[in-house]
């Protein structure tokens, strides 16, 4: 059932996006596959004729018309099945981006086996194409059974040969499906080697990859990463390469005894000589019948199983993709109580695949335990704690990547996993430690941050100016029509600490957040800057308050910073340890006193 699916998958794909053609090559494919027999009929008719005087007009007239259609057919066929293949492509390939950006979670990136799946199918993408491959077999179907009836005309044992001819057509295509099943099995080595080579050649580590003169060993993993990956696929072509050399072997000594039988007959008058031309010639047509079979075959069903993860995508995408319902709960415009983690425990999808792969009744780690927390409205708080305390966890449950485990996110009392999380998504202003650096014009860079005014060029440049990114745009030779990264045509490289600024102004664009989200986002700025940008935050921050009653988070180790917060979230392997303002939580003497007192004396 499942691949009666994923061929239907893969056809009506191919009708959606190219029905015309798509029609067109079907008729060509099969046209030409099974013509060619009767190419060879003709050409026995003529013969007969010719011993026996009769007419020449059926055989030549046959030879003539699957000449000249298979002649038309044949140069049809070419460009009609790359335009095919291209127009599939291309739609796959924006289904995959599409389907990939309706997911609101980011677990899957997470999930090694749908990692492995992922990194497939856009490695085989150039396979969905293929749908002429399909056809073909169909094609050459249609020749098996024109090339059996030629050859049960000539003699009924004599079909024989053509199982004879598919035992090694098959054994290659078994060769092709398991060599394909190997590339799936061992696809982690192919994601390991392929990421170390994406960080030989990515210019942000070549520094620090060159200064600790880590190159050599990164190739080395990498080298046996590809080696574990390429060993067995060689061994198994290997393998089935010599089984279908001995299969050959058996059709070619089965059908030379049958031409010299054959012979014989003739010989005896217990043959015509139009039945062994007609084998000598078909003898060609029921190998290349096989060999069409055996090269298509194989890739097709390579090509259902890249449709079959195509399949599951689309299926995990519709599972996962939020689904707008007129009883979900509408966001407030502005929020009177707050945001409250409500008893919330929190595992990683990746620890909950760690655990089921290994001691099943062991439960996954949580990364947070029962957090109950409440982040008032128009507040400005602050999560601070070691590394791997939980602190960015907690934020990415408040952006919605990823819903707790047990408990809730409540937003005004309302479950965030209950609300749209696209619709929640456009109240959110975020800024990163790990921002991306889009090498667009940089008004758009910035532009996207809302997407709503990414053409409102006074939007924009506010929002450098909060971003305090003013000297870093004010430096580029075109201002804000400047393209960014060196790799285009006159683009512009920038710093660490500049592309962050436009990180940031792209992170004010958006007017009317109900929660601003600032993990660690100015961790590439000098102090100066640093300073200057919470500054305009807590501007920010106060104006939002009195306008949506939004809630500003931050994480940050610099406790000058944190110090600002109305209140402080001390966490500690995952749990809230303390809980107050600053100069609460200093007079309690706890963990926050001591931190703060230890980075207070090393600035001293
Ligand atoms: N994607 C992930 N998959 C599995 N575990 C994760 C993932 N991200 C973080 N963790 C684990 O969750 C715990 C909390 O991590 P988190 O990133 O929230 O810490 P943090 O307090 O922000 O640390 P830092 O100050 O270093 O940024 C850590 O034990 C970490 O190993």
């Amino acid at each position: 059932m499942t691949g009666v699916r994923t061929l239907w998958l893969w056809i009506s794909t191919a009708f959606r996006a190219a029905p015309l053609l798509t029609a067109v090559m079907c008729l060509t494919t099969v046209l030409t596959t099974a013509l060619s027999p009767i190419t060879a009929l003709g050409i026995s008719l003529a013969v007969e004729a010719v011993t026996r005087g009769t007419s020449l007009l059926p055989g030549i007239g046959l030879l003539a018309a699957s000449l000249l259609v298979t002649g038309i057919a044949n140069s049809l066929a070419g460009p009609i099945g790359d335009t095919v293949d291209d127009r599939i492509w291309r739609y796959v390939h924006t289904d995959l981006m599409r389907l990939t950006g309706d997911v609101w979670s980011i677990a899957h990136h997470e999930h090694p086996e749908l990692a492995d799946r992922l990194s497939l199918i856009e490695r085989d993408a150039h396979q969905l194409g293929g749908i002429y491959r399909l056809l073909s077999i169909i094609g050459a179907a249609t020749g098996i059974v024109t090339v059996v009836g030629l050859l049960v005309s000539i003699r009924p044992a004599l079909a024989g040969l053509l199982v004879l001819a598919l035992v090694p057509a098959v054994i290659s295509a078994l060769g092709i499906h398991r060599r394909g099943l190997l590339w799936k099995q061992n696809e982690r080595f192919r994601r390991l080697g392929t990421k170390i080579s994406d960080v030989l050649v990515e210019p942000r580590q070549g520094v620090e990859i060159r200064c600790l003169g880590m190159a050599q060993a990164l190739l080395l993993v990498a080298a046996r990463a590809f080696d574990a990956r390429s060993r067995p696929w060689i061994a198994s072509t290997r393998k089935y390469a010599w089984l279908s050399a001995a299969g050959w072997l058996l059709f070619a000594a089965g059908y030379a005894g049958a031409v010299v039988w054959l012979f014989g007959q003739a010989r005896d008058g217990r043959a015509t000589v139009g039945n062994v031309s007609l084998l000598l010639l078909i003898g060609g047509q029921i190998s290349a019948t096989a060999q069409a079979v055996a090269g298509n075959l194989g890739m097709v069903l390579n090509a259902l199983q890249t449709f079959g993860r195509y399949r599951w995508l689309r299926d995990y995408s519709v599972r996962h993709t939020w689904v707008p319902d007129e009883a979900s709960p509408a966001l407030p415009d502005r929020l009177t109580e707050g945001i409250r983690f409500d008893h919330v425990d929190f595992a990683y999808p990746s620890a909950e695949v760690t655990a089921r792969l290994g001691d099943t009744t062991e439960p996954a780690e949580l990364s947070l335990h029962d957090v109950d927390l409440l982040l008032p409205a128009g507040s400005t708080v602050a999560f601070v704690g070691e590394n791997g305390a939980g602190k960015s966890t907690l934020v990415k449950l408040l952006a919605r990547l990823y819903d707790p485990t047990r408990g809730a996110v409540r937003i005004d009392g309302v479950p965030l996993a209950e609300i749209d999380p696209l619709a929640w998504r456009e109240r959110i202003s975020a800024g990163f430690q790990d921002f991306a650096s889009l090498e667009f014009l940089t008004a758009e860079s910035v532009g996207v941050g809302d997407l709503t005014a990414r053409a409102d060029r006074d939007r924009v440049a506010s929002a450098v100016v909060s971003g305090q990114a003013t000297a870093v745009v004010d430096r580029l030779p075109s201002g804000l029509d400047t393209q960014l990264g060196t790799q285009f045509d006159g683009g512009v490289g920038l710093s660490g600490g500049q592309w962050q600024r436009l990180a940031l102004a792209r992170a004010f664009m958006r007017t009317n957040p109900l929660l601003m989200l600032l993990d660690e986002p100015t961790a590439a700025l000098d102090p100066e800057a640093e300073q200057a940008v919470y500054t305009q935050y807590g501007e920010t921050a106060r104006a939002l308050a009195r306008t949506t009653g939004a809630v500003t988070v931050l994480v940050s180790h610099r406790f000058s910073t944190v110090r600002m917060a109305d209140l402080i979230v001390v966490v500690a392997d995952g749990r809230i340890s303390e809980c107050g303002s600053h100069a609460e939580l200093l007079a309690a003497g706890g963990r926050y006193a001591e931190l703060f007192e230890l980075q207070a004396r090393a600035y001293r």
